[in-house]
């Protein structure tokens, strides 16, 4: 039977380029995207490629509760089974790139640390979410880890081993991330907070699941050129990055994360679909790395993380579940009143 694989954020970037080279794996795969005509476009280009793959489109918001419920739901209905579950979609909204910070740090010995995460040199301007959340933090943390939990039946049932995969990032930071402030409504770095979040939940994940097969592991798919990138600086087109590419190849020699394509940026991700979870560490974040002669490969790297503020982090996110989840509820009793009142 043929692996069932589920990716969010799939139709552009990284995750598309990781559903391309899963299917030429023989996967049944899911593309979990919020906007279906992008959804729709993206599996045609996948079909064209792979002509006789199984590949459906499920619409899944991130950033909402409603909609993730929903779409564990109708996934439930389709499927029997789930043995991959990427948890990639992502935004940085709104980032400020600071060009002083940016010059500083050419001058210092910290150049190849802030080129290969970004550190100090970006912040961004968060918004809020219909449902109260800040975007980032519902986005790239929350929503996925209710599609988690509404998905854990078919993730922890049929007594075989099944995979969480992240897509974290190398801008995940200890110090933008406090457990007083898991959202980060006070910050300018609710990218970085999100994602160090993301490792935090990795780690309780491995040990409130493994017992039951299921493995988590957290990625990092180095510095790429997609839409997410394309939007530091929102008034230079696309093409300008292209220009750019010599400039980033040089660079390339002295930081092996510039993988800057998807394809090479899925590496880890897919990395991690052919290794036994058994084996994975926990503790480690799984790198896409490109060489300067354009060798790409995936190495593992230890994390900036300790089980007890993991444990805290998902004893909050447990609350912030079962809070929404009565907070639904109450809305559809009062949906259900009034209807009868009415009818
Ligand atoms: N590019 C880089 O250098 C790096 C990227 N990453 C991470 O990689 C992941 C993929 O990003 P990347 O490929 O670069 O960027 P893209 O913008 O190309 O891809 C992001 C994907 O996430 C989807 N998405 C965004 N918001 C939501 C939402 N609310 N619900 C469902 N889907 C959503 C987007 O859909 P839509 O097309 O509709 O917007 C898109 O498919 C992200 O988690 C990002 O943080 C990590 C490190 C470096
Ligand atoms: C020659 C200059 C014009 C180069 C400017 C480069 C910067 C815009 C980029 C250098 C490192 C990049 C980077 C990211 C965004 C763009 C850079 C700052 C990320 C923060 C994007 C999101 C991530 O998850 C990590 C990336 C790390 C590297």
């Amino acid at each position: 039977m043929a692996k069932v694989v589920l990716v969010t954020g799939a139709n552009s970037g990284v995750g598309l380029a990781l559903c391309e080279r899963l299917l030429d794996e023989g996967v049944h795969l899911c593309m979990g995207c919020r906007n279906m005509q992008r959804a729709e476009t993206a599996r045609s280009a996948l079909l064209r490629s792979h002509p006789s793959a199984q590949v459906d489109v499920l619409q899944v918001d991130t950033s909402s509760t409603i909609s993730v419920l929903r779409a564990a739901q109708e996934f439930k209905l389709r499927y029997h089974r789930l043995d991959y579950l990427y948890l990639n979609a992502g935004i940085m909204p709104n980032p400020q790139f600071d060009v002083k910070a940016f010059f500083r740090g050419l001058l210092t010995g910290q150049v190849i640390e802030m080129l290969a995460t970004g550190v100090g040199i970006l912040t961004q301007k968060d918004n809020v979410t219909p449902d109260g959340f800040q975007e980032v933090f519902a986005t790239n943390l929350f929503g996925h880890f209710l599609l988690f939990r509404e998905l854990e039946s078919l993730l922890c049932g049929s007594g075989q081993t099944s995979q969480l995969i992240w897509t974290s990032s190398s801008n995940a930071q200890r110090s933008a991330f406090s457990l007083d402030d898991i959202q980060h409504r006070a910050g300018s770095q609710p990218y970085s907070s999100s994602k160090y979040a993301s490792d935090l939940l990795s780690l309780a994940l491995n040990t409130h699941y493994n017992q039951q097969g299921l493995y988590s592991s957290v990625t990092c798919p180095g510095f790429v050129m997609t839409n997410l990138t394309y939007r530091v600086f929102p008034s230079i087109p696309a093409f300008f990055w292209t220009l750019l590419m010599p400039v980033f190849w040089l660079i390339r020699m002295f930081t092996n994360t510039f993988t800057l394509t998807p394809h090479y940026g899925a590496e880890a991700l897919f990395y991690l679909f052919k290794q036994k979870p058994e084996a994975l560490d926990p503790y480690s974040k799984y790198h896409s790395l490109t060489s300067g002669l354009g060798y790409t490969y995936s190495e593992a790297r230890k994390m900036d993380v300790d089980l007890k503020t993991s444990e805290a982090l998902y004893e909050k996110l447990l609350q912030l579940e079962s809070e929404e989840k009565r907070k639904l509820q109450d809305q559809q009793k009062t949906f259900d009143v009034r209807k009868q009142r009415s009818g």
